[in-house]
Order: structure tokens, then sequence, then C-alpha cells
């Protein structure tokens, strides 16, 4: 549905080159969303998610390579079918209404039944309390929310969100993330495709990861496959099981927000099931053992991904 295709883009005109500072903010980059999949973006700060974000609406052009959307080019594709877009600043203008600028949007996307569409948007992201104020009297949170209500208006084939959970607290992360699920499982073609430094959220959502790094792809990982499975998830009963769990796996993390639950690693099945014996002989009570991936957050940082330079 999405394919960029060695890709790059270079910023500043051929003054920038004398002068060197020109800069190449993406090279070589290829990347295929399918029909019905999610993609997250991820990657240290100027890596080139937004500017890949940007040659898929059309709003940039490649220097090198291709771009395409069902087969189209960016600015064809948006101009026949439209893309709900979330951008990584959201601006509207600030003296409009939340209720005038989710009308006002609906009126561009040539919505015929935008009066409903719009209440609905509204319902759906809790906007009511603030409907009628103005948007520079909004919450960062809550102007956020404005941004995804007016991009789930239309019914669009293709999402682009640009760091989405931004400004959210837990508890809308977690909605946006319901919001989202519900609007793939609206339509199994639709695709998703999203940047975010938020790598829990991102291993949540997406079916696959792309990491960027330095304008280049540094690595893309299956997330529902099921490679090699370097961790495992433990779960105990009681403190004094807990406590054993640190002597049989020492570098065992205790998971956030579950009582007695670690994510364990050992290096083969042999050794695992050493461990767990163990951690059995020495009267520990194990409730579960499940096989995880490792977290995006680890196999991140064990890829290596550092922070680009300055450019
Ligand atoms: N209009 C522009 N002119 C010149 N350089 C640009 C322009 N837009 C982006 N760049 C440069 O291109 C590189 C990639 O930027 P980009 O905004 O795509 O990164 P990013 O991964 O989205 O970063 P962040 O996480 O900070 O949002 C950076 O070095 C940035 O400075």
């Amino acid at each position: 549905m999405i394919r960029l295709t060695e890709v790059g883009k270079d910023f500043g005109g051929p003054l920038a080159r004398l002068r060197r500072e020109r800069v190449r903010a993406l090279d070589g980059v290829s990347i295929h969303v399918p029909a019905g999949s999610a993609v997250g973006l991820v990657g240290p700060n100027g890596a080139g998610k937004s500017t890949v974000i940007k040659l898929l609406l059309g709003y940039l052009h490649p220097s090198r390579g291709g771009v395409e959307i069902g087969g189209m080019l960016p600015r064809d594709y948006v101009e026949r079918h439209g893309v709900s877009y979330v951008p990584d600043r959201v601006t509207i203008p600030p003296w409009w209404t939340v209720r005038g600028a989710l009308r006002t949007f609906a009126a561009l996307a040539e919505l015929d039944d935008w009066e409903p569409r719009v209440e609905r948007e509204i319902a759906r992201l809790e906007l009511g309390p603030v409907a009628d104020r103005r948007i520079r009297a909004l919450s960062k949170g809550n102007l956020q929310r404005v941004a995804l209500a007016q991009a789930l208006l239309a019914d669009r084939k293709v999402m682009i969100l640009d760091e989405p959970t931004d400004g959210l607290d837990p508890e809308w992360v977690a909605r946006v993330r319901e919001i989202l699920a519900e609007w793939r499982a609206a339509d199994p073609e639709r695709v998703l495709l999203f940047a975010s430094h938020d790598l829990d959220e991102v291993e949540r959502v997406a079916d696959q990861v792309v990491v960027l790094q330095a304008g280049r792809v540094h690595e893309v990982l299956d997330m529902a496959g099921d490679g090699p499975v370097p961790s495992w998830t433990l779960e105990v009963e009681g403190t004094e099981s807990a406590r054993l769990v640190a002597q049989a796996f020492p570098g065992a993390l205790p998971l956030p927000g579950q009582a007695h639950a670690f994510r364990v690693e050992a290096g083969s099945a042999r050794d695992l099931g050493r461990r767990m014996q163990t951690l059995l002989e020495r009267g520990g009570v194990v409730r579960a053992l499940t096989p995880g991936r490792g977290s995006l957050r680890e196999r991140y940082r064990s890829s290596g991904t550092q922070r680009r330079g300055p450019a």
C-alpha cells in the first residue's frame, strides 16, 4: 500500500552545497507497508522520521528514489482518496473553537454527513466540555485530541501520525491505542504509519517497526514474528518467591504495574531449565512462564541505535 524505494532526500540548494550546509536527511531508505498493517517509525531526533512522513503526504519530493501510495504518487493519492494525518505540531488558528475547527475540517474534506461525524468525534475524544472553547485556551493534551478527532472525521484507508500520543496522559495514551485498534478493525485493508519516541506504545500498536538512524534504515523489526526468544516473563507467588527469582536469574527486571512478575533472560533453553530448577528447588512457587520477544526498548538499545550528531 505504501512503498518507499531507495529514497534519498537532501535539504538545501546549490548555495548550501557550496557552503557544505546541505543536509542528507534520508539516504537509500526502503520501506514497505502492506495493506492492513501498522508500521511504527522510531529513531533518535533528526533520524528522518518526519521527512518520511512529509514525503508520503506529498509535502516534499524525494531527491532520489520513489515514493508511492496505492501505486500512485503521494500527491495524487492524497488528492484522490485523502489521507488522515496528525502532524507533529498541530497548527489550527487559535481563535477557532474546537467544534468550529472540526466543522471546518469536515467541510474542507467535503464530507456529506459532516454534522453527525463532528459530534461523533467530539464524543469519541471526550471533547464535549471544551467543544466551544477556543483552540488557544486548550491544554496540550486536549489540542492533541482535537488533532486526532480531525484525523478520524473521514473514513480513509491510510492514517499517518507524527507523535500521536505527544502530550497525552497515560489514560489517554491507552484510550488512543483503543481508538486506533477500532479504526483498524473497521476495515482490514487500512494502513497505519506512525512516528513515535514512545517505544512501549510503538510495541503495542505496530506490526512492524522501522528503526531509522541518521537517515538510513538501521533495522526492521517484525513485532508479530517468532524469531529468537531472548527473554521470558516469569510470574511467581508471593514475596519470598520474588526474592528467589533474583537469585536464580541475576538481572531479572520487575515488570512495572505487575506484582511479582519479572522479565528474565537465559542463554538457552537448557540454561533456562537449570535456572527454573534452582528456583523451584529453593521453594519458589511459579505461576507462569511465558516467552517474550524482548521489549522493543531492549531490542532498540541492543541494536546500538545512537543519537544523531549535529548535521
Ligand atoms: N526543511 C529542512 N531544511 C533543512 N534541513 C532539514 C529540514 N527538515 C529536516 N531537516 C533535517 O533533516 C534531518 C531529519 O529531520 P527529521 O525532522 O525528518 O527528523 P526526525 O526523525 O523527525 O526528528 P525528531 O525526532 O526530532 O522529530 C535533520 O538533520 C533535520 O535537521
